[in-house]
């Protein structure tokens, strides 16, 4: 198991550069960084370069999230959007392979945060999210990439909300690099058990992301780390544990993300990282690697 940490813990846009967080990662002893995938069509080859060589100066996997904006949604009803979706997907895997990922996680099957003033069509939306996924699963596995489908809670998404609704996803689409993505923020409000949500994605769990019911890193809340942990060891799960806080106001992170209110306590730059390093140590102890 190796852990990891969403680099927007420190930022307020996810169109942040993430280059100069790997060496900060690195130094804080985490295996991984998660860098956000929204925007790197706009990095250019240098830079993806220059990032991957750090990457590997420093001893670091990368990993990459993704939130996919309404205007490239793989689901939506309208064909041009699906379209446009696809080609955002293409040329985002092809840069996201420059960095040597092989994995990336979010509602990749849909769009997010969803938009809830308009009813929803359920149904539709996941046999178009199905397809969508299937459509482009060849071309992500031909770069060596997985597609961790994340199942998200009710108030953000609105297709898959527990791990057994992610697994039906997955088995549907059928391709080898189609896995679930599990959050501990998202379980805590829908699933009624932590174990068995962990034991029902069993070898299709692709991606973890750890975090409290408040979404503080990992250690200083009520979450059922022990259970998790344990349910996480039976599955065998070798993947990756990325821990994913979000506690700072303002910005689109901020919005996206419905952060109201400072949940730093007010700390500065070195009492962000001291928190990071400390839920590193917990996460490795309570959840194993
Ligand atoms: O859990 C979430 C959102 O609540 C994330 O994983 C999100 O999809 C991603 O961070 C977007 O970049
Ligand atoms: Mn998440």
């Amino acid at each position: 198991m190796k852990h990891g940490i969403y680099y927007s813990y420190w930022e307020h846009e996810w169109s942040a550069k993430f280059g100069p967080y790997v060496e900060k990662v690195a130094k804080l002893g985490f295996d991984i960084i998660e860098v956000a995938a929204h925007h790197i069509n706009e990095y250019s080859d240098a830079d993806l370069a220059a990032i991957n060589k750090s990457a590997k100066d420093n001893g670091i996997i990368l990993t990459a999230g993704i939130g996919p904006s309404k205007t490239k949604n793989l689901s939506s009803p309208d064909a041009d959007v699906r379209k446009a979706g696809k080609a955002f997907f293409e040329q985002t895997l092809t840069n996201v392979a420059k960095l040597d990922i092989k994995t990336i996680g979010g509602a990749l099957h849909s769009y997010w945060p969803v938009d809830y003033s308009k009813p929803v069509d359920k149904e539709g939306d996941r046999a178009r999210g199905v397809e969508g996924i299937h459509g482009i699963a060849d071309f992500a596995n031909n770069l060596g990439i997985n597609l961790c489908i994340e199942v998200l809670n009710r108030f953000e998404n609105h297709v898959l909300n527990t791990a057994a609704e992610g697994v039906a996803f997955v088995k549907e689409v059928g391709k080898p690099n189609v896995k679930v993505m599990l959050d501990t923020f998202h379980m805590n409000i829908e699933e009624d058990s932590f174990g068995e949500a962990i034991r029902t994605a069993g070898p299709l769990l692709g991606h973890f992301h750890t975090g409290e019911s408040n979404r503080r890193v990992p250690g200083v809340g009520r979450m059922p780390w022990h259970e998790i942990g344990l349910a996480l060891r039976e599955i065998n799960y070798t993947g990756a544990v990325v821990m994913e806080p979000f506690v700072k106001t303002g910005g689109t992170i901020g919005s996206d993300i419905k952060v109201w209110r400072d949940l730093t306590n007010g700390a500065d730059e070195a009492k962000m990282d001291e928190d990071a390093r400390n839920a590193l140590a917990f996460s490795r102890f309570v959840l194993g690697g």
